[in-house]
């Protein structure tokens, strides 16, 4: 976190974001800002207001992208949560804090991999040993009934169990060599596995469950007895249920949670998508829900509280909440005034243009230029990009944007798609090739669907 001083994190959003310079710094900012907060005293910590952020721009321009990749780079759980589901039929209890346990479970998910990156190794080579001793049991070591009656006998019996010994040590080295060399992965092999308890799970999600405003999993989840069942699989499968098995064992889970926990509280970041859109007066959806309501709702944990999942209870204090939302129709001061005051970095994403559209599609890491380059590259199959093509591409993508619906980039997606379906259909049977993407290619793939407003709408 030292490192990453605000000019950095711009630069690292750089390589994914075009454009939106004022939001790609103000999140730099508030994500400093809460490095610096925590360095403080408690006393002038807690006087500290986090500083939440205002993302103010229409659908498809990057705002979940920013918060996504700030959290990326920053290794801080994330996620996202339509706050128009909190007025919907069926939310009667409003559980706004799902929105709590749900990072919580994110967290879990990453601090539960980073520990299994650091077992692997050690996971394998137990889960060999466990798939030997199955293909290869150990045999039983005979009793002997005169035990200490005859000694010459016993002598006897005990150099023949050491030569038994020896030779089962023997066999089983081959074996783990036939093992590592992959020889041995298409035996079938019987192997205990966990039995899930299916009965139990589709009771209890059946539909209804949710307007009980009652978790299930979380009042059953540590409960639900794990019955064991045997299962026939590969040898190849059995090595990596088994590994499986033995990184879960040698994984603390009751740390991975406190872990988790704690990273929710010193660095999760929530998105609120749609904030606009319970900005003002009474639901459509659900007249017994008003939109003020789960404004109200939501104000104690921007504002810091305490949220009881069933890991332990999570201070939301430290979390920085990321709110977004188009306000075509409504403003950011239609907001309860103690939101609005909960966020005081306003942000304004602009509309992209087509130029903005020729560099999303070329320049970031991830471009889908490069994307579907590679992916057609496993394929043996060469494509390449014409400056030309690009121009084409983005001047359609604006086109179709301004006389449908304005989604953004995300319509770069859907074109590009639509662009190379019959590569795509075909690349598997042409062989070793190049295809050479240009203007006229662009033009003969899409310019049917451009020209028939209504065929856009459903294709583009
Ligand atoms: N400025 C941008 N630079 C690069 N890619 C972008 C940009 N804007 C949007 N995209 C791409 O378009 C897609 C949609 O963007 P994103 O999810 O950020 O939209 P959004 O602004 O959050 O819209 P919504 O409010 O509807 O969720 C993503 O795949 C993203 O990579």
């Amino acid at each position: 976190m030292e490192d990453l001083t605000p000019q950095r994190i711009v630069e690292k959003l750089d390589k994914y974001i075009v454009g939106q310079e004022d939001a790609k710094k103000s999140v730099a900012i508030a994500m400093r800002n809460r490095y610096r907060r925590k360095k403080l005293d408690d006393d002038l910590r807690d006087e500290v207001i986090p500083k939440n952020i205002l993302m103010i721009g229409p659908t498809g321009v990057g705002k979940t992208e920013i918060a996504r990749r700030l959290a990326k780079l920053a290794q801080a759980p994330f996620s996202k949560v339509e706050v128009t589901k909190f007025t919907e039929a069926g939310y009667v209890g409003r559980d706004v804090e799902s929105m709590i346990r749900d990072l919580v479970q994110t967290a879990i998910r990453m601090v539960e991999q980073e520990k299994r990156a650091e077992v692997e190794e050690k996971a394998e080579q137990l889960a060999k040993e466990k798939l030997l001793d199955i293909l290869l049991p150990q045999p039983k070591k005979s009793s002997n009934p005169f035990e200490g009656l005859f000694s010459d006998d016993e002598e006897e019996i005990n150099e023949e169990e050491t030569d038994r010994d020896q030779r089962f040590k023997k066999h089983r080295e081959k074996l783990a060599q036939k093992l590592e060399a992959g020889e041995l992965d298409d035996r079938i092999v019987e192997i205990e596995v966990e039995d899930n308890n299916s009965q139990m799970v589709e009771i209890f999600s059946g539909s209804g469950v949710e307007e009980l405003g009652v978790n299930f999993e979380d009042m059953f989840g540590g409960m639900m007895p794990n019955s064991k069942k045997t299962r026939k699989v590969k040898v190849e499968e059995a090595e990596e249920i088994l590994k499986d098995q033995e990184a879960k064992k040698l994984i603390d889970m009751d740390e991975v949670h406190r872990e988790a926990i704690h990273r929710v509280e010193q660095s999760g970041i929530i998105f609120l998508d749609e904030i606009d859109k319970i900005s003002g007066g009474q639901s459509n959806s659900n007249p017994e829900v008003s939109r003020e309501g789960v404004q109200r709702d939501i104000l104690p944990i921007v504002e810091g509280s305490t949220v009881n999942t069933k890991y332990g209870s999570v201070k939301t204090d430290h979390i920085l909440f990321i709110a977004a939302g188009a306000f075509h129709v409504s403003d950011p001061t239609d907001l309860i005034p103690e939101l609005q005051g909960r966020f005081p970095l306003r942000v304004e994403l602009n509309n992209l243009s087509k130029e903005n559209f020729k560099e999303i599609l070329t320049e970031p890491e991830n471009a889908l230029t490069k994307q579907y380059t590679a992916l057609l590259a496993t394929e043996g199959l060469e494509i390449e990009f014409t400056t030309t093509a690009i121009d084409e591409i983005a001047s359609i993508a604006f086109k179709v944007n301004e006389q449908t619906e304005n989604i953004g980039a995300r319509r770069l997606h859907t074109i590009v798609e639509k662009l190379l379906e019959d590569v795509s259909f075909e690349a598997p049977d042409m062989g070793e090739d190049k295809v050479q993407i240009d203007r006229e290619y662009v033009k003969d793939k899409l310019d049917d669907v451009v020209q028939d407003k209504d065929l856009s709408k459903y294709i583009l």
